[in-house]
């Protein structure tokens, strides 16, 4: 039998209920919810056919593990990992916030950005295929839960997903210690993708020559550069502070 997983969250049970639905054995949701994001979550889970129980807040805290479910909790089964760009873009609400990783290679490395992706409240992690580690033990371990709720998709051509992003309207950022500007300087509230290096050598150069913009974080002291899941979540929870979103 398959290991059973929980989802919790819109977007998470959202995104599992676009691909994968059959792998939701049923849905948990705050009955006292009414309003128009539940509605509609609600329509869209009987839409896709999944089983529905209603249940309060500290009953879903309880099978989530937190109280950060919005009111949605989902036990399902594992499936492998195959979001779409488009899958994951058209479900987003608002700016959407993309990290794009170039490279990284280490499993902490991935896990520990993952970790922070979820935190931040990020759409997608984007890495190319054969320049990055996949989602193997080690980086669902550190990621802590969030190799399960944050899309990964590894692509074939990391370049042509960048034009694509730029397509949809979202600004491709790319992070280097060599830059000039500073991340501080930029206004992160719209729709943005933040491309982040590998551990020794940063971006590549087709990457860094696809962005729209490169930036900095300001180092103070004596190292040249952060680690790059630290560096992810500089620039991560700088959008999410510019977006109002820091309080919550
Ligand atoms: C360990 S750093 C690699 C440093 C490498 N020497 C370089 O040229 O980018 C890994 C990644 O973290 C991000 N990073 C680390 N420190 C940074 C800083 N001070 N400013 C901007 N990005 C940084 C960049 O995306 C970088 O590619």
């Amino acid at each position: 039998m398959s290991a059973k997983h929980i989802l919790f969250g819109f977007h998470a049970v959202t995104v599992r209920l676009k691909t994968a639905p059959q792998s939701i054995s049923e849905i948990h949701f705050e009955g006292a919810r009414r309003d128009q994001r539940m509605r509609q979550f609600l329509d869209r889970a009987r839409e896709a056919g999944a089983k529905l129980v209603e249940s309060d807040g500290e009953r879903l805290a309880a099978l989530a593990g937190n109280s950060r479910h919005q009111g949605v909790v989902a036990r399902c089964t594992a499936v492998a990992q195959q979001h779409s760009l488009d899958d994951v873009l058209d479900g987003v609400e608002g700016a959407p916030l993309v990290l794009v990783l170039d490279g990284v290679t280490d499993p902490h490395n991935l896990g520990a950005c993952l970790r922070v992706a979820d935190g931040a409240g990020a759409h997608a992690v984007v890495a190319p295929k054969d320049h990055a580690v996949g989602l193997n033990a080690t980086v669902a371990k550190v990621a802590s839960g969030a190799a399960e709720t944050v899309p990964y998709l590894m692509v074939t051509n990391l370049a042509r997903t960048l034009n694509e992003l730029k397509e949809r309207n979202i600004w491709v950022i790319g992070t280097s210690d060599q830059a000039e500007k500073s991340i501080y300087d930029l206004d992160l509230k719209g729709p943005v993708a933040l491309v982040l290096g590998a551990e020794g050598e940063g971006m590549r150069q087709l990457t860094a020559k696809t962005c729209d913009e490169l930036v900095r974080i300001p180092m103070q002291g004596a190292v040249e550069s952060l680690n790059v899941s630290v560096a992810a979540g500089v620039c991560l929870y700088e959008a999410l502070r510019q977006r109002g979103a820091g309080s919550r």
